[in-house]
């Protein structure tokens, strides 16, 4: 599947992105769906959730967020019907079928034929729809099992957990140039969205034929979480080590980057503290302009950063040279850009404002092009400063979205950017 990436090539592939700003042309998103109304208090910390989304008004949210996309000349995606799409050949979706129960962790045969069978009745859509929603025992109507495991937990309501993370788009895969970094994702809720992705790129006709190269495989055993990676600019990726990503899946993705032809000279990692309030680097830290960028003060640093570059020895082969740094953001920042940059604090650094925006995403915003960004209406502290630097924003409502710890970076994935 893999290829080198050439500089030349342009933005005409289905695939480009090579920085955060540049001017958003086409997106991945996932409209919420029953998913969201499956989960139960129960199922929260389990499910990476905080609280409840009322789904009604989280689908009415995302559905302005779409807009203000479409508006703006934004070619919007959704993973449910690219996925559905997929999976036109009969001996694909049976595949499919079988590789999700099997991740879904059903390990009872007779269990695994009834979903099968169930699966295999709906229509493309729906089966897809009704695996994001999570399937309950009950719809498995001429089903009864009688399995140890199942007398044992009788009280679970469901045989197929619901996945109410697939809004947060970023996260299962990266575009980074023209290839994908396909994650493998820490937890196995998670784990189980990056499905729809690698059927998607290697079945979808969008994608099918364009060789796509992968720069991380799912398979791998090291985690790799999307919203720790940052295209800084066509030369410079910055990578979090995070409580979502391994330090040895940011070398994996090193190495096939710097070994295919890519514009990627440096990649910059990261460490930042394993919590949940900074999950990934996109949590404390998004590019809104050129020389922008809106952070959590927390990250000010000095902050430990590995510069890691490309070398080549007389033998040709790609090695990477590994450099430990304790720099202060901004100077790194400055060093890897070579401008001078403005750090624009979430909640304008007052310690009740930062804490409360950056939990509610104020330093996640999505760029749709240089200086013009969609935020969170409920950040109005962080979103004041912005506009006093002069960022045009794209309000959105977030009063249900936000309940799942992830704004409008989270929740959308660029297919394609202008080159800046
Ligand atoms: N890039 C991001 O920060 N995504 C937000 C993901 C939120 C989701 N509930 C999670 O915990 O994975």
């Amino acid at each position: 599947m893999e290829q080198a990436v050439r500089k030349s090539e342009t933005a005409s592939s289905c695939l480009h992105v090579t920085s955060e700003i540049g001017r958003l042309r086409s997106v991945l998103l996932h409209r919420p769906g029953q998913e969201v109304e499956n989960l139960t208090p129960d199922l929260l910390g389990r499910l990476l959730f905080d609280d409840i989304p009322y789904l009604e008004v989280a689908r009415q949210e995302h559905d302005i967020f779409a807009q203000a996309l479409t508006d703006n000349g934004v070619e919007v995606l959704y993973l449910e019907q690219l996925a559905a799409e997929a999976l036109t050949d009969a001996a694909v979706k049976e595949t499919f079928i079988r590789q999700f129960i099997a991740e879904a962790g059903i390990e009872n045969e007779n269990l695994s034929y009834a979903l099968t069978d169930y699966f295999l009745g709906l229509p493309k859509q729906e089966m897809i729809d009704k695996m994001m929603a999570g399937v309950r025992r009950e719809e498995l109507a001429r089903y009864r099992g009688h399995s140890l495991f199942e007398q044992v937990n009788d009280f679970y309501p469901f045989v197929c957990d619901p996945m109410p993370n697939l809004y947060f788009t970023r996260d299962p895969f990266a575009t980074i140039g023209s290839g994908i970094t396909l994650n493998h994702m820490r937890t196995q809720t998670r784990n189980r969205e990056t499905i729809f992705a690698e059927y998607i790129f290697k079945h979808h006709p969008h994608f099918s034929s364009a060789n796509i190269p992968l720069w991380f495989d799912r398979n791998e055993t090291t985690a790799l979480e999307g919203g720790d990676e940052l295209i800084l600019s066509e030369k410079v990726l910055a990578i979090g080590i995070s409580q979502r990503t391994d330090s040895a899946s940011v070398e994996k993705v090193c190495r096939k980057l710097f070994a295919a032809d890519t514009s990627f000279e440096t990649v910059l990692a990261f460490h930042i503290p394993a919590s949940r309030a900074f999950m990934h680097l996109d949590t404390v830290f998004t590019m809104v302009d050129t020389d922008k960028f809106t952070i959590h003060s927390e990250i000010e640093g000095p902050l430990t950063v590995y510069e890691m570059s490309k070398y080549l020895p007389r033998t040709g082969e790609v090695r990477i040279k590994i450099e430990k740094l304790n720099l202060k953001l901004e100077d790194i920042l400055e060093k890897y850009l070579e401008r001078k940059v403005t750090l624009i604090r979430c909640g304008s650094g007052d310690k009740i404002h930062a804490a409360r925006e950056q939990w509610n995403d104020g330093a996640n915003t999505l760029a749709i092009a240089p200086g013009e960004v969609v935020v969170y209406a409920r950040n109005h502290v962080t979103n004041r400063i912005l506009e006093e630097h002069g960022i045009k924003l794209h309000v959105i409502p977030s009063s249900e979205l936000s309940r799942g710890r992830g704004g409008p970076r989270c929740m959308s994935m660029p297919l394609v950017r202008d080159h800046l």
